[in-house]
Formats: C-alpha cells, structure tokens, sequence
C-alpha cells in the first residue's frame, strides 16, 4: 500500500519529495496538480484551504492502492509550543471555524446537528511520528481564515487549549481519507508565529528545510505502518 501526501503548494510537495533521495519521480496528472511518485509517497499539491485539499485528495484517492494518508506543509505555531522551524504533529485533527457564530460564541457544526468537528489519526502512528521526528503532538486547528491577531489566537487557543497549531488543509484532507476508511495523519513544519500579521517574520524556507527533514525520518514509520495490519485502537 502507499502513501498519498497531501500538501498546498508545489514548494511543500517538492520539500516532502526531496527526503525521498535522488531516485527518479514519476509525475502523474490530475485535474489542477500532480501527483508525484517518490519512494513510497505519491505527493500531491492540491492548493490552498480545505475545500481544494479535500476535492484534490478525493480524486487522488479514487485511483485505490492507499494504506494512509498524510496531510502535511508549513503551518502557524501557537506561542510557547510550537516556535518557528518546530515540527508538529496533530494528534487530532479539528475545524476551528467550521460552524456558527452567535451572540454566545461561536458553535461548532456538531452542535448545529450535522457533520464532524474533528478526526483522530490513529494515536500510534502519532506517537511514532512524534519520536522519529522530533514533532510536537497537539490538535492542529484547520482555519479557513489565517489568524491575523492576538484577539483572534487568544480565541481559539481559549478554544482549544491543546492547539500546537493551524493550518488550511488538514480537516479537507482528513474528510476525503474519512471517506475510503483510511487513517489519516497531518504534520507540520512551523513557519510564522499564530498571532498579529507580521510578514517579515515567515520563516518559510526554515520551515520547508524542517519539512524534508521530518519526511527523512518518517519514511521508515509510513513504510511500516502501511506494510502491516495495524491496531490502530491501541491509546
Ligand atoms: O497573509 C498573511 O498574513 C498570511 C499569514 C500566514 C500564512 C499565509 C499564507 O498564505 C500561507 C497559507 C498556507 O500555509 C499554511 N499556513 C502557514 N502559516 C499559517 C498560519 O499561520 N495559519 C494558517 N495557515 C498557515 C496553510 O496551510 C496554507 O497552505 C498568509
């Protein structure tokens, strides 16, 4: 079985594929992107926000021969746990504004009686990914909206208080998986600071440095838990 990975943009996908050594990539496309095969990832830069991660991975997906799936790119850090050119990996995966404001607060979708909030990668392979790499496990928030001040991120972290992270893609990608029945896992490479906008301080080629770094070590950990059955219930 391989791995799909699904990033937003080419520099993402081309820094998951330079862990992969310098053997041949294969490039298969598909509407909008491509898909390129690298070892035992196929990586595909279905664009920004979670309705193109979601749309991009679901036809990716249809293709069958997917044991995993792995959401993964540059990311906002939450201050004090996850600083600029930090990894991190979600140990759930969770739609922060997904849902309805109201004079009270905003209300997640769950409670407006449809859908999920949140999906759970399979705590294991959290776990192993967080040894091999190094990566901080925590809820990684999918925004459809970067958070462009303190209000904002004192908000959401008031929220959900395990947020490392936040990022676009994770809970679009998580759905498309969600509906093959395949786990999902979702890492990120911590370019900026989630917090007031300040442009000057992105650290994106730190965070793609810390990206293929991250895909060097956790090669080994896709290629064994796509090789075996895996208990995947185990806390
Ligand atoms: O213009 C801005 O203020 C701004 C601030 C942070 C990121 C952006 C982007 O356009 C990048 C979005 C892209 O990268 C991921 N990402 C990186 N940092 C963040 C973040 O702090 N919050 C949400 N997403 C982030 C995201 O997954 C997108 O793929 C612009």
């Amino acid at each position: 079985m391989r791995v799909l990975v699904v990033t937003a943009v080419p520099v993402e996908r081309d820094a998951v594929t330079r862990a992969c050594g310098a053997g041949e990539i294969s490039v298969r496309r598909v509407p909008g992107a491509e898909i390129h095969r690298a070892g035992p990832l196929d990586v595909l830069a279905g664009g920004a926000g979670p309705a193109a991660a979601a749309a991009s991975a679901a036809y990716a997906l249809a293709a069958g021969g997917y044991g995993l799936v792995v959401s993964a790119g540059i990311g906002g850090g939450f201050a004090g746990v996850a600083p600029v050119g930090s990894l991190v990996v979600a140990s759930e995966i969770v739609a922060a504004d997904l849902g309805a404001d109201t004079p009270d607060g905003f209300l997640p979708v769950t409670a407006l009686g449809f859908g999920r909030d949140r999906f759970v990668p399979p705590p294991a392979l959290v776990r192993e990914t967080a040894a091999a790499t190094g990566a901080r496990p925590g809820d990684v928030l999918t925004v459809s909206t970067v958070t462009g001040s303190a209000d904002r991120a004192a908000a959401l972290l008031a929220a959900h208080p395990g947020a490392v992270a936040e990022a676009m893609e994770g809970f679009g990608v998580a759905e498309a998986a969600g509906l093959r029945d395949l786990p999902v896992l979702e890492i990120r490479a911590v370019s900026n600071a989630v917090g007031p906008r300040d442009r000057d301080a992105w650290r994106i080629g730190d965070a793609l440095t810390a990206l293929t770094e991250a895909f060097g070590k956790l090669i080994p950990v896709l290629e064994g838990w796509t090789r075996h059955d895996r208990d995947d219930t185990a806390g």
